[in-house]
C-alpha cells in the first residue's frame, strides 16, 4: 500500500531527526541525483554528457535540487542551475558551485526573465523542478508563476521534449489536498522525500506527478495519526481477497441482490450483474423488469430472478428514477437492504432515491456530475467542474452529508468515508472512459461486499473499524475494475503499446483474468 501523509506530518516527523542531526537533505538529495541517473539510463542516455537545468526556488526545495545538481555533476553531467528567487539554500549553492554546476542568477531588477530561463531550458535534456514543496501552499506566486507556465507550454511544443523531473512535489500543485491552484510543470517522475504527499495521490495534482519515487529517509511516520490517503496495490487487493474454501457453499460464499435496469436502459442489469458474477461470488439475485430479465438470463444463465435471502445489495444501475413504478421498487429494496444492515451499493438512479441518513455500510457511487447533484440535493450547490477540480474534498463532504462511503469514480476514483483515511486509486487506462463501465463497477463492488454481508453485524458489535474495512473493499473493487480495463484494453504484457478500444462487456469479460492475476 502506498501512503500519503499530510505536510504536517512529515515536517514533524523530519523535526527530530533533524535535531539529532541526521543529514536528511543530503539523503534526499543523493537518492533524487541516483533516480535522475537511472531515468536517464531507462531513456538510453548516459550521465556524461547528459545536460540538466536545476530551476532552483528559495527555500529547502530548492537546496535538495542544488545538492542534487552536484552529485550528477560529479558524475559527468553538465548542469546549470537557474536561481529563480533572490536567495537560494546557501550550503546546497555551495556544494552546487564546488561540484561545478554553472549558477544563473537570472533575477533582473527581482525579476525571472521568462526568456533568459527559455533559452537554458532548451538546452537542457533535463529539468529538475526544484522551485517549491511541502513549504509552499496556494498556487505559484508571481513572477515565478509565469515562468513555470512558459516553461510548461513550451515544452509542449517540442518535438523531443525534456525529462521533467519534480523534487518532492510538482512546485504548485495543492500539497495535501491535490488541487492545481495555478501553473505547474508536468512530471516525468517526482522523487518525493520520506513519504509520499496526499497531492500525488489525489486527483488532479496526482495526474501531474509521472512516475512516483519515495525516498525512505526512516521517518518515525506516524508521528500522530494515520495516512490521510492511501492507495492499494495488487498485492493489498490479494491479501483481503475472499477466496474459497473446500468448506464453502454457495451461501457462505455470498450472495448478491442486484435491482438494476429498466425497461429504458435494459442493458445497464446485463452489465452489473456481469460484474458481480465475472468478479465471483455464491450466487446473484436479479430483481427487474421481463424484458430485462430475459436478456440477464440470455447472458447468465446461473442468475436467480426470484427474491430471496441476500447479504448485500447492488441498487440503481440503469434504474430510471422518472419511472414511479421503478422508483418505489428501488426505495423499498434500500429500505431493505437498510433495516437488514447489510451492506448496499448505491448507483445511478438510487442516487435519486437517498434517504436522509446512511449508515458507512452504504456505499454510493456517483462520477463527478451526479456527486454535483447529490451536494445541491443537500444544500452545497456545486457545479460539476468544481467537484472536478477538487474530487476528495468534495467526496468527503459528501461522505460528512449523507453518512455513507463515496466511491467518486474518474481517471483516479477517490474513496471518502465520513472519517478515515481516503482512497485514491488510479488503475485504468482512459479507455475505460465508456459507456456502462460503471454499471461493472457497481457489480464487482457489490460481489466483494457480499461474503462480509452477514458478518456485518457482528463486525460492528466486536468493535471492528467497518468503514476501514468497507472503504478498503470499495478500492480493491476499482483495483479489479482498472485491471479488467487493462486487459480489455490489451495493455498487460512485456511491450503493450498503446492499447485498444473496449466496451464495459468486455471489462465484464476480463475479470476473471484479472482476479486470477492478482491471486497468483
Ligand atoms: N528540512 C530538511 O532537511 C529537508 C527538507 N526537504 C525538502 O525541503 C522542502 C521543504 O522546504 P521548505 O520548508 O524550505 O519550503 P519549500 O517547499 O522549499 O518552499 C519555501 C520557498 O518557497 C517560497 N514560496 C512559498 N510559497 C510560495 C508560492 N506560493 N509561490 C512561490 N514561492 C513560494 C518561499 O519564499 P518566501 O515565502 O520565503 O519568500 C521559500 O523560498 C521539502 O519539500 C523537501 O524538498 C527534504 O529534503 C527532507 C529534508
Ligand atoms: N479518463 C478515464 N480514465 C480511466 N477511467 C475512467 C476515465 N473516465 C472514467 N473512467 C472510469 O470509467 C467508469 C465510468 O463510469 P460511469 O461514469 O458511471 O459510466 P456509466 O454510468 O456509463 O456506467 C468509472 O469506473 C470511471 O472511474
Ligand atoms: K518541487
Amino acid at each position: 500500500m502506498i501512503r500519503a501523509w499530510s505536510s504536517t506530518e512529515v515536517v514533524a516527523a523530519e523535526r527530530p531527526m533533524l535535531d539529532a542531526g541526521v543529514p536528511l537533505m543530503e539523503q534526499a538529495a543523493f537518492a533524487l541525483a541516483s533516480h535522475v541517473t537511472r531515468a536517464l539510463r531507462r531513456a538510453g542516455h548516459r550521465v556524461p554528457g547528459s545536460v540538466v537545468l536545476l530551476l532552483v526556488g528559495g527555500g529547502n526545495n530548492g537546496g535538495d535540487a542544488l545538492h542534487a545538481g552536484a552529485h550528477l555533476a560529479r558524475r559527468g553531467a553538465q548542469v546549470h542551475a537557474a536561481l529563480l528567487t533572490d536567495r537560494a539554500h546557501p550550503e546546497g549553492l555551495a556544494a552546487a558551485r564546488r561540484s561545478g554546476v554553472r549558477v544563473h542568477q537570472v533575477l533582473e531588477d527581482g525579476v525571472p526573465p521568462t526568456e533568459r530561463v527559455l533559452g537554458l531550458a532548451r538546452r537542457a535534456g533535463v529539468w529538475v523542478d526544484g522551485v517549491t514543496g511541502v513549504g509552499a501552499g496556494g498556487g505559484l506566486r508571481h513572477p515565478v508563476a509565469e515562468v513555470v507556465r512558459s516553461l510548461a507550454a513550451d515544452r509542449a511544443g517540442w518535438p523531443q521534449e525534456p525529462m521533467v523531473v519534480a523534487v518532492d512535489v510538482p512546485s504548485g500543485i495543492g500539497v495535501d489536498d491535490g488541487t492545481v491552484p495555478g501553473p505547474v510543470l508536468p512530471a516525468d517522475m517526482t522523487v518525493t522525500m520520506g513519504a509520499a504527499k496526499p497531492g500525488l495521490l489525489l486527483p488532479p495534482a496526482a495526474e501531474l506527478a509521472g512516475r512516483l519515487e519515495v525516498v525512505d529517509l526512516a521517518l518515525p511516520l506516524p508521528a500522530g495519526g494515520a495516512p490521510a490517503v492511501c492507495r492499494l496495490t495488487s498485492a493489498d487487493v490479494a491479501d483481503l481477497w475472499p477466496r474459497p474454501t473446500s468448506s464453502d457453499h454457495k451461501y457462505t460464499r455470498g450472495v448478491l441482490g442486484v435491482l438494476a435496469g429498466s425497461t429504458t436502459f435494459p442493458g445497464a442489469a446485463v452489465l452489473s450483474v456481469a460484474g458481480a458474477v465475472r468478479t465471483g461470488l455464491g450466487m446473484v439475485r436479479y430483481l427487474g423488469p421481463p424484458g430485462a430479465t430475459t436478456l440477464v438470463h440470455a447472458r447468465h444463465p446461473e442468475v436467480v430472478a426470484v427474491p430471496g435471502r441476500v447479504q448485500a445489495w447492488v441498487i440503481g444501475p440503469g434504474v430510471d428514477a422518472d419511472d414511479p413504478g421503478r422508483a418505489e421498487q428501488a426505495q423499498d429494496a434500500i429500505e431493505e437492504a437498510l433495516a437488514a444492515g447489510v451492506p448496499v451499493v448505491l448507483d445511478a438512479g438510487a442516487l435519486q432515491l437517498l434517504p436522509e441518513d446512511l449508515p458507512d455500510s452504504a456505499v454510493l457511487t456517483p462520477h463527478a456530475g451526479e456527486l454535483a447533484t447529490l451536494l445541491g440535493s443537500r444544500g452545497e450547490a456545486v457545479t460539476r467542474d468544481e467537484v472536478e477540480a477538487a474530487p476528495a474534498r468534495h467526496a468527503r463532504l459528501a461522505a460528512e452529508l449523507t453518512g455513507a462511503m463515496v466511491l467518486l469514480k474518474g481517471a483516479t476514483t477517490v474513496v471518502a468515508g465520513p472519517t478515515g483515511p481516503l482512497y485514491a486509486q488510479a488503475d485504468a487506462p482512459p479507455w475505460l472512459a465508456a459507456a456502462g463501465a460503471g454499471d461493472v463497477l457497481a457489480g464487482v463492488l457489490g460481489a466483494l461486499l457480499a461474503p462480509y454481508g452477514d458478518r456485518l453485524q457482528e463486525l460492528l458489535d466486536s468493535g471492528e473499524d467497518v468503514t476501514a474495512g468497507v472503504a478498503r473493499l470499495a478500492a480493491a473493487a476499482v483495483v479489479v475494475h482498472g485491471e479488467a480495463a487493462q486487459h480489455a484494453a490489451g495493455l498487460h504484457g512485456p511491450d503493450p503499446g498503446p492499447g485498444r478500444p473496449l466496451s464495459a462487456g468486455d471489462v465484464a469479460d476480463a475479470l476473471p483474468t484479472a482476479v486470477g492475476q492478482i491471486l497468483a
